[in-house]
């Protein structure tokens, strides 16, 4: 009988993209079983390479856009998804206000924005979507998501009624917010925020104190921003009527997870989630003889969320056999056989530094693949 399978793994971090991961296992497995159906379901889990993922994963298109990026003069040349499956977009904020948009020596909080990542949203709206699925983190921003709103038409307005400067430094100045500017459109979407942090808004565990110093802030500043951001979360309570202080999730991203459910019917869930329901995983998993899937590292973090995990719980869901590998295992990983997680597979074929197991990754995964398709195709 023909075998089926499911390939759906995540990236291997600087190494390979998830689509690159599902074609080292095609060759490994078709090694095997050459008349093997496999259906490719490049993964992700709502960070970084989420928008590639899923406009691969269903024949999606990407859309050029332009946009301001986290420095005022920034100018960005970068793209939004569309899935090929539905009216849905999918946009990474980190593309437009991402710190790895900054060299270190410009990083500075107070004053970058998300200004960009409203204009995503705007290029969103633009397709007529109905749906957006929007990946936060890894932010260089500390704005509670005002530039992101501001670019939607929110103004932030001081006492003498003019508009305020872009940034986290300059919230403590806003006196009262006008939305009556404000793209209706955007009420009329369905907005779901994959977010990679469940930190709140302020305090010790929030935006400022925790992420503020990865972004250039200095001690003096983390204390004013995470005042900013408080003073932020008043004026959204007094002005639009919701109060985003206390959310988990609200602090991610320099606090865009609070803008965006201050100002958008957004709701939060967790990235796999979010990214296996776009992508049907579970049609395809019910359908399948066997899983395969796989990430860079593997460890105890994997259960709070990652592709992987994601992947086997259905897996589970459906008495599914779920198989997966890794450059990396580290302590902890043994949790997730009780997860649906049948076996776990190093790659590499050697003790290899690091810049060499990146090197060699699409062949050891390709390797390890023709040799857990061995294993499974003893009688
Ligand atoms: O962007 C950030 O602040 C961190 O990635 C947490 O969301």
């Amino acid at each position: 009988m023909v075998k089926k399978f499911v390939l759906a793994p995540d990236s291997f971090k600087e190494s390979m993209s998830a689509n690159e991961v599902c074609q080292a296992m095609t060759r490994g497995i078709l090694k095997v079983f050459p008349d093997a159906e496999i259906v490719s379901a490049p993964m992700a889990d709502g960070g970084e390479g989420t928008t590639d993922s899923l406009v691969n994963a269903t024949a999606g298109q990407k859309i050029k856009v332009t946009i301001r990026g986290p420095l005022e003069s920034q100018r960005i040349e970068t793209y939004i998804g569309l899935l090929g499956s539905s009216k849905t977009a999918v946009i990474e904020m980190a593309k437009a206000s991402g710190i790895e948009l900054i060299s270190k020596e410009f990083r500075n909080p107070m004053i970058t924005s998300t200004f960009g990542t409203g204009e995503l949203i705007s290029a969103a709206l633009d397709q007529g979507v109905e749906k957006i699925i929007l990946g936060i983190g890894g932010s260089a921003t500390n704005d509670g998501g005002s530039g992101m709103a501001r670019a939607l038409g929110a103004r932030f307005l001081d006492a003498k009624g003019k508009n305020i400067p872009f940034g986290g430094g300059a919230l403590g100045q806003v006196d009262h917010i006008d939305m009556s500017q404000f793209d209706q459109r955007v009420q009329k979407v369905k907005i779901l925020i994959a977010s990679d942090v469940t930190n709140p808004l302020c305090g010790e565990n929030g935006a400022s104190v925790v992420f503020g110093p990865q972004k250039g802030a200095t001690d003096e500043m983390v204390k004013q921003l995470d005042q900013n951001l408080s003073h932020f979360a008043d004026l959204v309570l007094r002005d639009l009527g919701k109060n985003v202080r206390n959310i988990e999730g609200a602090g991610a991203a320099g606090g865009l997870g609070a803008g965006l459910l201050a100002f958008t019917n957004a709701k939060m869930k967790r990235g796999i989630d979010i990214v296996t329901d776009a992508i049907d995983l579970e049609q395809k998993i019910a359908a399948s003889d066997y899983v395969l899937t796989g990430e860079g590292g593997m460890d105890f973090q994997t259960k709070f969320g990652k592709a992987p995990y994601g992947v086997s719980k259905i897996a589970q869901k459906y008495g599914k056999p779920c198989i997966a590998m890794a450059g990396y295992i580290g302590k902890g990983v043994d949790v997730l056989y009780d997860e649906g997680m049948t076996a776990i597979f190093g790659i590499q074929s050697k003790a290899n530094d690091l810049e060499m197991a990146m090197k060699e990754g699409a062949i050891n995964v390709e390797r390890t693949s023709e040799n857990i398709a061995r294993l499974l195709a003893i009688k």
